[in-house]
């Protein structure tokens, strides 16, 4: 847990003096990824590097894991925490493995640990040991380099890791794959994480709650639904954009949005002749084909008329599949450009976890501003 109690930066003196940071308070959570997000100068970077002392407190108090920062000894406070910043920083004249190795070597561990864990950090970051782990900076793409970048935060297993702008520098399809993997990383680790970015899609992405900050001065901090529902002010709604029903659909996962238990399967060794009944008598415009409860494409009234095969033969394939984890605005983006109005959603091994039509999409949206004007009610 991380606690901003009333925190205030000032930099210089007099007339010069600039409040970087302007009473700030607010907690994050054990576990939770908190995105420090607003425009240039508004503060972010140097909170960010308060929290582990690289810049000193002028008033009020932060506290890690319950202790006052400025009571702790600050070497021992920067080495319990991951700092992952844009410009990776890496040590051109070391190997990645010396690189990811640096906080595990100031902490004493012994040379067998510092090995297994570094292959085990760029196994963790999609980089194979064997090839990377000899390898200089150099000799890295900027994508790669930005892993290691976050195999050497996560080096010494800390429970706070701090990161400023860690994908800037990334091409925006490099970037959106990195952001997923450490997103699955970060399902599986918890870390307590704060994260300095300046993009709103990036914030929405990976935050669990969204500090925007305006003049040093904390203007919201919420999740980022309520942060597109429920802005604050004239500042955040500007700062979100018009576009806000659109940025919920990269928020909203499909799984969240889709039917886990649709009716309108068939399997794949049924006749059409029966299938085409039982569409009929149901009314059912479209009905998914399955075998092995996976997804085998989709039959509708018209393409079963005169036919006496399985339906699994007849079938039209899907040009793409869903997965359960991946954002609603894929879907329909597939929707759109394939022109079909429903998809069926697989789980992670390809298995049938459900299936998500247009308007069950337009309906979660929906829910979504519902919940919304009910909780604007009971306040
Ligand atoms: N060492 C310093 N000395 C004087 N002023 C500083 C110093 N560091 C930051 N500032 C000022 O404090 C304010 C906040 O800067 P900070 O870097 O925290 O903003 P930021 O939100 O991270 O900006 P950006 O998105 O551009 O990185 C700015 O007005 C900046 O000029």
């Amino acid at each position: 847990m991380i606690e901003y109690d009333s925190v205030t930066k000032i930099f210089g003196i007099g007339k010069k003096a600039v409040t970087a940071t302007d009473n700030v308070t607010f907690t994050i959570a054990d576990g939770e990824t908190a995105v420090f997000l607003g425009p240039s100068g508004c503060g972010k970077t140097t909170l960010l590097r308060m929290t582990n002392r690289l810049e000193a407190v002028t008033r009020g108090t932060i506290r890690v894991m319950g202790r006052d920062t400025m009571e702790m000894d600050a070497q021992k406070l920067r080495l319990s925490m991951g700092y992952v910043i844009q410009q990776i920083g890496l040590f051109p004249n070391k190997t990645i493995a010396g690189n990811i190795a640096v906080v595990p070597r100031m902490l004493g561990w012994d040379r067998g640990e510092i090995r297994s864990r570094v292959d085990e950090l760029l196994g963790m970051v999609n980089l194979d040991p064997e090839i990377y782990r000899d390898r200089y900076p150099a000799e890295l793409s900027g994508g790669q380099q930005q892993r290691v970048g976050v195999a050497r935060g996560l080096a010494a297993n800390p429970d706070i890791l701090l990161m400023d702008e860690p994908f800037g520098a990334i091409d925006p399809i490099n970037r959106d794959q990195i952001q997923d993997e450490f997103l699955r990383l970060q399902g599986k680790l918890k870390k307590t994480i704060a994260f300095v970015s300046h993009d709103i899609h990036e914030a929405i992405k990976m935050a669990d709650k969204i500090a925007i900050f305006k003049d040093g001065r904390l203007v919201q901090f919420d999740t980022p639904e309520a942060i597109l529902m429920r802005p604050a002010n004239k500042f955040v709604s500007d700062f979100v954009g018009a576009d806000r029903a659109l940025k919920v659909l990269g928020l909203l996962r499909i799984r969240d949005a889709m039917n886990p238990e649709p009716r309108n399967l068939v399997q794949a060794g049924e006749d059409a002749p029966g299938v085409l009944k039982m569409m009929e008598a149901q009314n059912l415009p479209l009905a998914f084909v399955i075998k092995d409860n996976r997804p085998v494409g989709y039959v509708h009234p018209k393409l079963l008329k005169y036919e006496q095969g399985r339906v699994g033969e007849l079938a039209e394939k899907f040009p793409e599949t869903l997965g359960a984890r991946e954002p609603v605005r894929d879907a329909l983006s597939a929707m759109l450009m394939h022109d079909i109005t429903a998809f069926p959603v697989v789980d992670d091994n390809g298995n049938l976890a459900g299936t998500i039509s247009y308007r069950q999409i337009q309906k979660s949206i929906l829910d979504l501003y519902a919940d919304d004007h009910e909780e604007s009610k009971i306040e």
